[in-house]
């Protein structure tokens, strides 16, 4: 299992480009299946979780094309089974996200049910209930969600929580359903807000994506199109945090600093100079030592809890005392025992970490447990003294494209290893 090999080196610097959004990206593919046409989706990010639903659309009959780097071209005329088995679902939960278009434009729709995994239960009920509103019919047996339909119809649906995507998949669901659909509480994610296009561009009637009320007017078919995804708000913000977190300069480009409004907050309070420009943030912390913020998690647009992990990796070498409170999940504190190991001061209390800044933390052998762990682990190391060893990091290489290549960048010392050490 390849492990990261990080020697904390004083301040990163240096100028890189972000990627295109892990979490836009494989709804944006999934959407393909509402058409019989074909879907070019440009910036897409080189990432395991893109591998697997690559995979998952090939195995349906779906054909995919990579015309150049970074682009796919998928068309489900070909398709053959609406069938998302365990041994693609189990790898990843956004998989989820091909039975609405499945049941909109094929009438069926086998998908395993997502497991939990190590950030909460997150259960599926509110996609089904809304499907159920729609005139599916759903039932559960044998592991799997097997949900039939002639043609969906309009409907409202309101959720009683923000479910990022369980909007999406009612999103897709409805645009090919008879009559209007009102999505109410509806998740407001600039993810959201992108596969919205995405669907317009491929002929869709809806409005209201950005805001708690989606209206989708139902459509007979939707055609080809071609849609560029954007940019990566997480691995941007990941990266900003690694020049925080080293006292150092670190600029990401081919981004969009509208996006990324709470986080910019919490950096600009944890004392960094900020620049941004339309496509490009600049972080700096002028050697400084960044001081402790406090953290609530909130549906976008408060603070994201993709970005939590890393926030409270920063806050372990703030100066001050920090509060970190996780509302979204219910389990997502995991990498705080593994930054206990770096020597990091963490009290958790239900739902809330109170983090004690050191000034420097000290290497250690830890071990990933999920994506944003992973990334808050790195982080940490990064500011390490010492060598720290980086055990099951094929949790990032599930959303971080070329995570080592893009530290070097910035004057990291990361080595990928695949040896027991
Ligand atoms: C592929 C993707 O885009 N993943 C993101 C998406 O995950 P995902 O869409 O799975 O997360 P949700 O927004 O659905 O989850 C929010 C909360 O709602 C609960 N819930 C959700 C659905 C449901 O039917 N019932 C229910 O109770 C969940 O358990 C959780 O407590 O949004 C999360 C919250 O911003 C992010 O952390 C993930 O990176
Ligand atoms: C939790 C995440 O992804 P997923 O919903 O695919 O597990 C994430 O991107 O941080």
């Amino acid at each position: 299992m390849d492990k990261f090999v990080i020697a904390g080196n004083g301040p990163l610097s240096g100028v890189i480009e972000a990627s295109g959004a892990k979490n836009a990206a494989l709804p944006i593919l999934c959407a393909s299946l509402l058409s019989d046409e074909p879907l070019h989706v440009t910036n897409v990010p080189k990432l395991w979780d893109i591998n697997t639903t690559r995979k998952l659309l090939l195995q349906m009959g779906c054909t995919v094309e990579e015309p150049a780097a970074h682009e796919l071209v998928v068309n489900a005329r070909s398709i053959t089974t609406c069938v998302a088995p365990y041994e693609l679902v189990r790898t990843m939960r956004a998989s989820i996200l091909v039975l609405g278009p499945l049941v909109a434009a094929r009438g069926e729709a086998h998908v395993s049910l997502p497991g939990g995994c190590a950030i909460g239960a997150r259960p599926v009920d509110l996609h089904l209930m809304g499907l159920e509103a729609m005139g599916a019919e759903i039932k559960l047996e044998g592991g799997f969600i097997h949900a039939k339909a002639k043609r969906l119809k309009g409907a409202r649906i309101v959720f009683d929580t923000v479910t990022v995507t369980g909007t999406e998949n009612l999103m897709m669901a409805a645009v090919l359903a008879e009559g209007e659909t009102v999505l109410e509480n509806a998740a407001r994610e600039p993810e959201v807000v992108d596969l919205a296009r995405c669907l317009r561009a491929m002929g869709a009637r809806l409005s209201g994506e950005g805001t708690t009320t989606i209206r989708v007017q139902g459509v007979d078919k939707l055609h080809a199109a071609t849609h560029r995804v954007l940019p990566d708000r997480i691995e941007t913000g990941t990266y900003l945090l690694a020049g925080a977190i080293t006292r150092g300069r670190v600029r990401i480009e081919k981004t969009d600093p509208s996006l990324l409004d709470a986080v910019l907050v919490k950096l600009q309070q944890a004392g960094a100079k900020l620049a941004t420009g339309v496509d490009f943030i600049e972080v700096d912390m002028q050697n400084k030592r960044p001081l402790a913020v406090n953290i609530h998690t909130m549906p976008h647009p408060g603070f994201p809890t993709d970005m939590q992990a890393q926030m409270m990796a920063l806050n372990c070498v703030s100066e001050g005392v920090s509060v970190v409170k996780e509302t979204i999940f219910e389990n997502r504190f995991m990498h705080a025992l593994e930054l206990q190991r770096l020597g990091a001061e963490i009290r958790i209390e239900g739902n809330t970490a109170v983090v004690t800044g050191k000034e420097r933390l000290q290497a250690a052998p830890i071990m990933a447990t999920d994506l944003r762990a992973s990334a808050s682990l790195v982080l940490a190391a990064l500011a390490a003294e010492g060598e720290t060893f980086i055990d099951r990091i094929y949790h990032m290489d599930r959303g971080y494209e070329n995570i080592e290549g893009k530290l070097a960048a910035l004057g990291a010392k990361i080595k990928r290893v695949n040896k027991l050490i």
